[in-house]
Order: C-alpha cells, then sequence, then structure tokens
C-alpha cells in the first residue's frame, strides 16, 4: 500500500516530449531544434509566422541572467514580449492577471535554454518572471513589438515573492498551489 498522504502524478507528458498544461490564452511557444553541421550549428531565433499576431519586431535586445538570477514579476499594457532562448537553463513562468481572460489566475512554467531552445509569446496582461537554473549565464533575447520607451517605460512590477501572484519561485507551481490549499484549510 502506498503512503495514503501520497499524490499520484498525472499525465505530465505527452509521447513526444511536450509538457501537458493549460496554454494560457494568447500565449504562444515556438521550440526550435538545433542544426548541426560539420563545422557548427544554425539555430533560428525568430520568424513573423511564429506569432500569430503578426505583429512587428517593434525592437530587439538581450537580457542576461547571472547563476541563480530571479527576474521577477514584469508585465506590460502595449508591448508583447517575444522571448528566445537557446543559452543556458532558464525557467519563465507565466501568471494571467487579465480578469476578463478564460484562463485568469492560470500558472504556466517552461524550462528553455540550451536542452529546448525555445520562443514564446506573451501578451499584454499576462504577468512574467524568469529565474536561471543553471551554472552558468543565461542569455535571453526579447523582440518585442514596441520599443522600449526611455522616458516612459512599459513595464509594470510586482515583487517575486508577491501574494498577488500564486506562485512560490522555490517551490514551483504544483507545490506552491498545495501550500496555498493546505493554509486555507480549518486548523483542527
Ligand atoms: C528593456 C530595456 C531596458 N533598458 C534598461 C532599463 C533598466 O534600467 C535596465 C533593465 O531593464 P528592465 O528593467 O526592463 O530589465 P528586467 O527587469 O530584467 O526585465 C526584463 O526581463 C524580462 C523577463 C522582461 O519581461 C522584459 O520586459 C525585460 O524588461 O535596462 C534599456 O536601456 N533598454 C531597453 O531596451
Amino acid at each position: 500500500m502506498i503512503n495514503e498522504n501520497a499524490v499520484k502524478d498525472g499525465a505530465v507528458i505527452t509521447q513526444d516530449w511536450q509538457v501537458e498544461r493549460q496554454d494560457i490564452t494568447g500565449v504562444h511557444c515556438k521550440e526550435v531544434l538545433h542544426v548541426p553541421r560539420d563545422h557548427g550549428v544554425i539555430t533560428e531565433m525568430y520568424r513573423p509566422e511564429w506569432d500569430p499576431t503578426g505583429l512587428p519586431v517593434g525592437h530587439c535586445y538581450q537580457s542576461r541572467l547571472f547563476p541563480g538570477a530571479i527576474g521577477a514579476w514584469s508585465c506590460h499594457a502595449k508591448q508583447i514580449d517575444r522571448l528566445f532562448v537557446n543559452q543556458g537553463h532558464m525557467k519563465v513562468v507565466m501568471y494571467d492577471g487579465r480578469e476578463d481572460s478564460p484562463t485568469f489566475g492560470t500558472v504556466n512554467e517552461f524550462h528553455v535554454g540550451d536542452t529546448r531552445p525555445t520562443f514564446l509569446v506573451i501578451p499584454t496582461g499576462v504577468w512574467h518572471g524568469v529565474q536561471n537554473l543553471g551554472a552558468g549565464d543565461v542569455l535571453m533575447l526579447n523582440f518585442p513589438t514596441i520599443a522600449y520607451q526611455y522616458h516612459d517605460p512599459d513595464h509594470y512590477r510586482l515583487p517575486f515573492d508577491s501574494d498577488e501572484i500564486p506562485y512560490s519561485w522555490d517551490i514551483g507551481v504544483r507545490n506552491t498551489a498545495r501550500l496555498r490549499a493546505d493554509a486555507k484549510k480549518p486548523r483542527v
């Protein structure tokens, strides 16, 4: 008999090694394969058709994260972020903060970088944060739809440990949900 307090895994991965998740509406994930050749590797980073919004690239910049660093939480009212990561091991977490969204309150986790080069589309109103889980720097490219406005950045922030977002960076989405549910149980 398995421990009565144990929780059995549900389906977590598909036969094509895709993570089972309820995608936040408007978030798009395009995994890219490296193309190795005798003398090196080609890896595509951006194509217009990878973003269903069809909006143009307004800007491109690189964000380097040091090992262990957490950059959270960010949100934009006008720009759509299009992140691409293929160096290092980064966790990208998104939280749907849009009360009119069918996936309001949903959290999505993505592990991207060397092992899973990935292009992610992050709509306005979706909170997002990143964590470098590797031993080396992570290089993250962003191709947002609007250029950074030095005088008036479209950048809203919440603290990385904000209670407004049901996610804890040190224990992940599943354990956070359980701990928060336990906290709501009446004390006996
Ligand atoms: C985006 C950007 C920032 N900066 C400056 C402003 C700021 O002092 C410093 C750090 O920028 P940020 O505060 O935007 O960096 P950061 O807080 O790491 O946020 C970044 O993290 C990821 C997850 C995102 O969501 C992006 O929107 C990006 O803003 O760099 C520029 O000079 N040019 C730029 O294009």
